[in-house]
C-alpha cells in the first residue's frame, strides 16, 4: 500500500436508482426487478491526509458540506482475534451526530484494504479526508436551500466550508439543515453514497492492478464489499437493488441469496477480518443482466416526480410479505402474473416493435396487477390518490404511462416520457395545476435515467470550492 501524501486525491460516483417494475418479487431469487439507475449521482472525493513527520496519526475526517453540523472524525486499528480494523468516531463532543452508513462502511473498506496487503501493519493505512457531494435531486427543497451567493456573502455562515469561495454554477445545493432534518426523495442515496465511497477507497489505497473499475471481477469486489457494509449499516438484508444501480447502473436484477452474507460478525468482533475478505472475494449468486431488455426506446425517458409525503418501507414489506407467507397459492400466482407483466413492459418500453399503444397497456396491466396485491396485502402500494395523479398524467402529450415504483405508497412515481423541452414544461405545468386543484405538494424533479454504474471521476474542476484546499 502506498504510503499518503497530502497531494494525493481519487473521486469517484454512483448513480441513484429507481425501481421501475419488480418492487416486492424482487426480495425472492425466483423473481427479478427492472431497476434504472438515475443521473443524480453521490461523489465521493478522498485526499490525503498531511501529517507532521514523526506523528504516528491514524485518522479518517469524513464531511458532507452541503449540510449542517456534517463532519465526522474517525480513528482507526487492527482490532485483536481477527477483528479487522475496527473504526472508532473520536467523539468531541457528545451530541454530535453519527453517521452508520459511513461508519461501518469504513470498517468494512479497511478491513478488506488490511487483508489485500496482508504484509502491511495496520497503521500503514494513511489517514484521509473525505469529502461527500450529493447531487441536487436526493432531498426535497424547501425554504432550507441556502443559495451559493448567499453563503459566498457570508464567509463565516455555519455552513460555509472553510471560509473559501463556492462555485456558482449551482451543481451542488447547500441546505441550511442537517442532514437528518432534510427531506430524502427516496432516490438511493446511501446505496450511492455506500458504493461511492467504496470505489473512491480502494482507488486511492490500491494500485491500478489491485482496483480498476473497468475490470468486470474488480467491479464485483465493489459490488460485493458495497452490499455488505449497506446491509450491516441498515441492520437488514434486503433484495439489494439498490446498491446494483450503483455499482451497475441500470439491470435487470437477481438478487443474492441472504445466507452469502448473513454470517459476517460485527466489525471489531471476532473472525470480522477473514469472513470480510473470505464473503466479498467468493462468488455470489447475484445475475445482473445488461444491455437488451434495460433500455429505452429511442427519444424516450425516465422522468420522476417527488410527491413530497412518505411512506413506511419498512412496515409496507412487513405487511406483504407476511400475506405471501399467509396465502402462498394466492400470492404465488399473482407474483408469476406481476412477473410476466413486467417482463412484457420492459419489452415494451424498450423496443419499438411495440406500438405507443401497447407500451401503455403494460404499464395499465403492471399496475392493476400492484393495486391487486396491495388491496390483498392491505397495503397502499398504488393507493387512490397517486392512482388519480397517474391516470391524468399519462393522458398528457409525450407521456406513454408511469407507475408508483420500488415499495410504491406516497413517494415519487416515474414515468416514461419523450425526451423534449416540450414535454417537459408541459409536465412542470401539468403538476402545478395539479397542486392547485389537489393540495398534493407535486414536483418535477431534474432527475432522469441514466445507463452508467459507479465510475472513476477524473474532472476534480467540478469539485472546486467544496473539497480540502
Ligand atoms: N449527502 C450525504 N452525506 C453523508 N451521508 C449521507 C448523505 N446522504 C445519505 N447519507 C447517509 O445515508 C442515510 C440515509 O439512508 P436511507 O437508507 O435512510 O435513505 P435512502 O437510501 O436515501 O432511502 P431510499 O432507499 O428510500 O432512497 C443518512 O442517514 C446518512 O447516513
Ligand atoms: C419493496 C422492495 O422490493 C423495494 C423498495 O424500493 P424503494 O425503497 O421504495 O425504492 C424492497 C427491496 O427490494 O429491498
Amino acid at each position: 500500500m502506498p504510503a499518503g501524501t497530502g497531494s494525493r486525491i481519487k473521486a469517484f460516483s454512483a448513480p441513484g436508482k429507481v425501481l421501475l417494475a419488480g418492487g416486492y418479487l424482487v426480495l425472492d431469487r425466483d423473481h427479478n426487478g427492472l431497476v434504472f439507475g438515475l443521473n443524480a449521482r453521490v461523489n465521493v472525493v478522498v485526499q490525503g491526509l498531511e501529517t507532521s513527520p514523526g506523528v504516528q496519526l491514524n485518522e479518517i475526517i469524513v464531511k458532507s458540506p452541503q449540510f449542517m453540523e456534517a463532519e465526522w472524525r474517525y480513528g482507526y486499528h487492527l482490532a485483536g482475534e481477527d477483528g479487522g480494523i475496527q473504526v472508532t468516531q473520536l467523539q468531541v463532543d457528545k451530541t454530535l451526530a453519527q453517521n452508520k452508513f459511513v461508519e461501518t462502511t469504513l470498517s468494512y473498506v479497511l478491513t478488506y484494504l488490511n487483508r489485500v496487503s496482508a504484509d502491511t501493519p495496520s497503521h500503514a493505512i494513511p489517514s484521509t479526508q473525505i469529502t461527500i457531494l450529493a447531487d441536487n435531486d436526493y432531498y426535497s427543497h424547501g425554504d432550507g436551500t441556502t443559495t451559493v451567493a448567499e453563503l459566498n456573502q457570508n464567509p463565516h455562515h455555519p455552513h460555509h466550508p472553510h471560509g473559501s469561495r463556492l462555485p456558482h454554477d449551482g451543481r451542488f445545493k447547500a441546505f441550511a439543515s442537517t442532514l437528518g432534518g432534510a427531506h430524502k426523495t427516496g432516490l438511493g442515496s446511501s446505496a450511492a453514497l455506500v458504493t461511492s465511497l467504496v470505489g473512491a477507497l480502494l482507488s486511492f489505497h490500491l494500485p491500478k492492478e489491485k482496483f480498476d473499475i473497468s475490470i468486470p471481477g474488480h467491479r464485483q469486489i465493489l459490488h460485493n464489499l458495497a452490499q455488505a457494509a449497506h446491509c450491516a449499516a441498515q441492520g437488514k438484508i434486503g433484495s439489494g437493488f439498490d446498491v446494483a444501480a450503483a455499482v451497475y447502473g441500470s439491470c435487470l436484477y437477481k438478487r443474492f441469496s441472504s445466507s452469502t452474507i448473513a454470517q459476517i460478525p460485527s466489525p471489531g468482533n471476532p473472525g470480522f477480518g477473514t469472513s470480510v475478505y473470505d464473503t466479498v472475494t467468493a462468488g455470489w449468486d447475484t445475475e445482473i443482466k445488461k444491455g437488451e431488455g434495460t433500455g429505452l426506446r429511442a427519444g424516450f425517458v425516465m422522468r420522476m416526480a417527488d410527491v413530497d409525503c412518505g411512506s413506511s418501507t419498512v412496515s409496507m414489506v412487513k405487511n406483504v410479505m407476511m400475506w405471501r407467507k399467509e396465502h402462498p397459492e394466492a400470492s404465488t400466482q399473482l407474483w408469476v402474473s406481476l412477473q410476466a407483466a413486467n417482463d412484457i413492459l420492459g419489452k415494451a418500453i424498450e423496443s419499438d416493435l411495440y406500438s405507443e399503444s401497447e407500451v401503455r397497456a403494460a404499464f395499465l396491466n403492471t399496475r392493476a396487477l400492484l393495486r391487486e396485491m396491495g388491496d390483498a396485502a392491505g397495503v397502499p402500494i398504488e393507493p387512490q390518490s397517486q392512482k388519480e395523479l397517474l391516470d391524468a398524467v399519462s393522458h398528457k402529450d409525450g407521456v406513454l404511462g408511469g407507475v408508483v415504483p420500488g415499495a410504491g405508497g406516497y413517494d415519487a412515481i416515474a414515468l416514461l416520457v419523450k425526451d423534449n423541452e416540450e414535454t417537459k414544461h408541459n409536465l412542470e405545468a401539468f403538476f402545478e395545476g395539479w397542486r392547485e386543484d389537489t393540495g398534493t405538494n407535486v414536483k418535477l424533479l431534474d432527475v432522469i435515467g441514466e445507463v452508467e454504474g459507479a465510475r472513476l471521476e477524473d474532472k476534480l474542476d467540478q469539485y472546486r470550492g467544496w473539497i480540502y484546499g
